[in-house]
């Protein structure tokens, strides 16, 4: 089957980028992206490419060149999935936050609204792909809704889990490791494969295309993040042992990154992970294996988890103990609110979690990012509930301009990892801070010889004292 019209249900971090570089590959598919969200929508279409919804870079270029010729963003769902031979689903899976497996399982009433749209819609056979990351036998909920219309459309439903990076997905989807695609292994099924095969293969690597059950590929996506998240860690509970020995966490990651059976990525020690999958992702498989009534499995996952949220309180308690047991009142700087660098994603960013212990203790916090938004610093912090809306902005502002932010600041903590932060004139910041002058790096990027050398007192995560 040759594809000539595509659809993607969901305009966000993943349809948006995924369906840009599709599109500016297969200039001979017409692409539309659909989202029930009509601002965000309206953003993909603003003329201003620096008004893109998602930052990323590289991908206003990708943008500029496909939107207007085969790449489209609307809201006329049900029109786009007429005209659609092939359906991407690329809605967001949230935890849930209600009932059965709440903080726990994954929220899939979103998959189901659109399985149940597709199946009213639907006048022709087509391909549907579970491009959102779900719990492994997912496909076969979607397949019952869909095979139960009783109009005689053909579904055959595909899983093809995104591996992008946020901060880098341009470079992702146009250079993949590999692109995982599951499907059924009947005739129609192996079909509807190819037919997405096909679509890849304009610009990946015929050996990068990996196909699989459908099974496996929906629970190979839990697993690399598991994997990936395990390795964060696991340097960071290492970091912790550096600092009380004496040993320098970045000299054991290269050690051990040196042996090629552990590799060097994912070694980087942290104020914690965050993002909008790895915790989403690993308290869902820890759920899959709860349900399986494999408890051993779930509580080894699980303590992935636990790893990070200490990572995180670790950072706070660290701030308020060398600040002499007390930030009631005292100004301290976030340098970064991101969840990584590159990105204007805050979502399960480690500086939320920072940033409230901290506001526990009564702290004056100013936060500059270059990207996230002031709107979006609020509301992920209204979002935890920790105090009033009003109490929030009081004891947060937010600063445009880092020198200003810095000014009169206690101590300046560096929350994610941004390139800028390491250019500033740090001379100059220490001059505008009140002394002792401190300095937290989360990230371990600064040069702290250097920040010495001028005054600062500075604490790096995973350096013990020398
Ligand atoms: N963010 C990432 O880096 C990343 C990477 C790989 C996989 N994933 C997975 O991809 C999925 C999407 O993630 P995201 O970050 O793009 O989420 P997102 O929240 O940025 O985007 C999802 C979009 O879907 C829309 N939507 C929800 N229900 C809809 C419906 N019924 N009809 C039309 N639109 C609807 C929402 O309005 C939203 O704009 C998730 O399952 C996530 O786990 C995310
Ligand atoms: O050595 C490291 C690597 C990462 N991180 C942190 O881990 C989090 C996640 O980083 P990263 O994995 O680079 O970004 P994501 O966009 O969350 O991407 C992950 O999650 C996506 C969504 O499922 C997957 O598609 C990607 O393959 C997977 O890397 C961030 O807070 C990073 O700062 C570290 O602390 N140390």
């Amino acid at each position: 089957m040759k594809i000539k019209s595509i659809c993607c249900i969901g305009a966000g971090y993943v349809g948006g980028p995924t369906m840009a570089v599709i599109a500016q590959k297969c200039p001979h598919i017409k692409v539309t992206v659909v989202d029930v969200n009509a601002s965000r929508v309206a953003s993909w279409n603003a003329k201003d490419l620096t008004q893109l919804p998602v930052f990323e870079p590289g991908l206003d270029e990708v943008v500029k060149e496909a939107r207007g010729r085969n790449l489209f963003f609307s809201t006329a769902i049900e029109q786009a999935i007429d005209q659609a031979d092939m359906i991407f689903i690329s809605v967001n899976t949230p935890t849930k936050t209600y009932g059965k497996g709440k903080g726990m399982a994954a929220d899939l009433k979103y998959i189901e609204l659109c399985a149940r749209q597709i199946a009213k819609v639907a006048k022709q056979d087509k391909i549907v792909v579970e491009k959102s990351t779900l719990p492994v036998r997912t496909a076969e909920a979607i397949k019952n809704i869909l095979n139960n219309t009783g109009n005689g459309v053909q579904f055959q439903i595909l899983s093809n889990p995104e591996f992008l990076a946020e901060g880098t997905a341009v470079q992702d989807l146009l250079n993949p490791d590999r692109v995982l695609i599951g499907g059924d292994t009947t005739k129609e099924g192996q079909g509807a494969i190819q037919a997405l095969v096909d679509i890849y293969a304009h610009w990946v690597p015929q050996d990068r295309i990996l196909t699989t059950n459908v099974w496996s590929s929906e629970l190979s996506k839990l697993t690399a993040n598991a994997f990936l998240a395990q390795r964060v860690s696991s340097i960071n509970a290492m970091s912790a042992i550096c600092e009380q020995s004496g040993a320098d966490v970045n000299e054991v990651a290269k050690a051990i990154g040196m042996d090629s059976r552990i590799g060097s990525k994912f070694l980087k020690t942290s104020v914690g992970f965050g993002g909008s999958c790895f915790q989403k992702d690993i308290l869902n498989l820890v759920y899959i294996a709860k349900s399986y009534g494999l408890n051993e499995v779930a509580d080894y996952w699980e303590q992935v988890i636990l790893i990070n949220e200490h990572q995180k309180n670790r950072f706070s308690d660290k701030i308020v103990s060398t600040l002499y047991n007390t930030v009631s009142g005292k100004k301290i700087t976030f340098l970064g609110w991101a969840f990584k660098k590159d990105t204007n994603d805050s979502r399960e960013s480690a500086a939320i979690k920072v940033a409230d212990n901290l506001l526990n203790e009564l702290a004056h916090l100013t936060v500059y990012d270059p990207k996230v938004t002031e709107e979006r610093i609020y509301g992920d912090l209204e979002y935890l509930n920790s105090r009033s809306e009003e109490e929030n902005r009081e004891l947060l502002t937010v600063g445009k301009d880092p020198y200003e932010a810095c000014k009169d600041a206690h101590a300046i903590a560096v929350l994610t990892e941004w390139d800028e932060f390491t250019t500033y004139d740090w001379e100059q910041i220490y001059e505008s801070m009140n002394k002792p002058a401190f300095v937290f790096d989360g990230r371990g990027i600064l040069d702290t010889e250097s920040l010495e050398a001028i005054g600062f007192t500075c604490y790096t995560i995973g350096k013990g004292s020398k």
